[in-house]
């Protein structure tokens, strides 16, 4: 018999992730149920996907083989407060949210659950998602390489040391929305010159997208990538150093390290 996969969460990534598997097909509508208190989340992704939902957390849990929490941290305690007793006993828990560790995840079950922690983005929505991946020992290879596998047909995935999971939120989980920051500026740039703003957002954003392929494509260090495109006394190079000037790579760092503490302080 076909596995179920349950959502307990329908909003930007709980969507993001069901759109993903449903593109790539690896779950059919019929084997997916979702549950959240939005009524409208529920009835944009039925009528989008053609999944089952419920505002029944509990039905979800009781029928889910592999279940992912996609509430907000907050809401992780009273959610599984009112689900534990409901899941199935070989349930696979799979856990997204920023800053809670498996133990924690244990310990508000109150017993030994097979653990899959995840830190997913939502680019996922168009296959290009990027997640980071570790699990309990409860979780056997198979199990895992199945999580994998759901999290890998909507884009790539990392097996990191729980330790990472701090970072991983800043370098992959959270970072889409600084990257759309700067192609949100890039755009403002060219239509203050005088290009028509759909155009500059294509234009920018193919721009990003290219770039971050010849990263991952050609292995190159984005450095001399960098200094390709720089052609003496040209264009690029005034560009260049005009960020350095006013501290881009120290805003990003900066930026990045406030967003690994927040996720360490929310772990506690
Ligand atoms: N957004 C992102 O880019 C990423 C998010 N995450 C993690 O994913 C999780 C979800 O984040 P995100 O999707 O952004 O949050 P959202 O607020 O967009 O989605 C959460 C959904 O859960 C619903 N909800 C609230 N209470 C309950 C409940 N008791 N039972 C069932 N559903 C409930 C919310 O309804 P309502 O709106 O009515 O409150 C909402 O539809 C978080 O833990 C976050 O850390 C991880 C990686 C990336
Ligand atoms: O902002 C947040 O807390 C979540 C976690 C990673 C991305 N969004």
């Amino acid at each position: 018999m076909s596995k179920t996969i349950g959502f307990i969460g329908c909003g930007n990534m709980g969507q993001a992730m069901i759109g993903g598997i449903i593109q790539a097909n690896i779950f059919s509508s019929e084997n997916i149920l979702v549950g959240d208190v939005n009524e409208k989340s529920l009835e944009k992704a039925a009528e989008k996907y053609g999944i089952k939902t419920t505002t029944d957390n509990n039905e979800v849990a009781k029928i889910a083989d592999i279940l992912i929490l996609s509430v907000k941290p907050n809401l992780y305690p009273v959610v599984i407060k009112q689900i534990k007793d409901e899941v199935k006993k070989d349930v696979i828990v799979v856990t997204i949210a920023a800053g809670k560790s498996i133990e924690g995840t244990e310990k508000m079950f109150k017993r030994k659950v097979k653990v899959v922690r995840v830190m997913p983005n939502t680019p996922a929505l168009v296959g290009e998602g990027m997640s980071a991946v570790c699990a309990n020992e409860a979780v056997t290879k198979e199990e895992l390489d199945e999580i994998i596998n759901i999290f890998e047909s909507f884009g790539k995935t990392e097996i990191v040391n729980e330790k990472l999971m701090d970072v991983v939120t800043s370098v992959s989980g959270s970072s889409p929305a600084y990257v759309y920051m700067f192609i949100e500026a890039m755009g403002d740039a060219a239509v203050l010159d005088g290009m028509p703003r759909n155009k500059a957002y294509k234009m920018a954003a193919q721009a990003v997208l290219g770039a971050a392929k010849m990263v991952l494509e050609t292995g190159m260090h984005p450095g001399v990538l960098k200094d390709m495109v720089c052609s003496p006394g040209g264009t690029t190079i005034e560009a260049v150093a005009t960020l350095e000037e006013k501290g881009l790579r120290t805003a990003v760092i900066s930026a990045m390290r406030s967003c690994t503490k927040k996720s360490i302080e929310m772990s506690k």
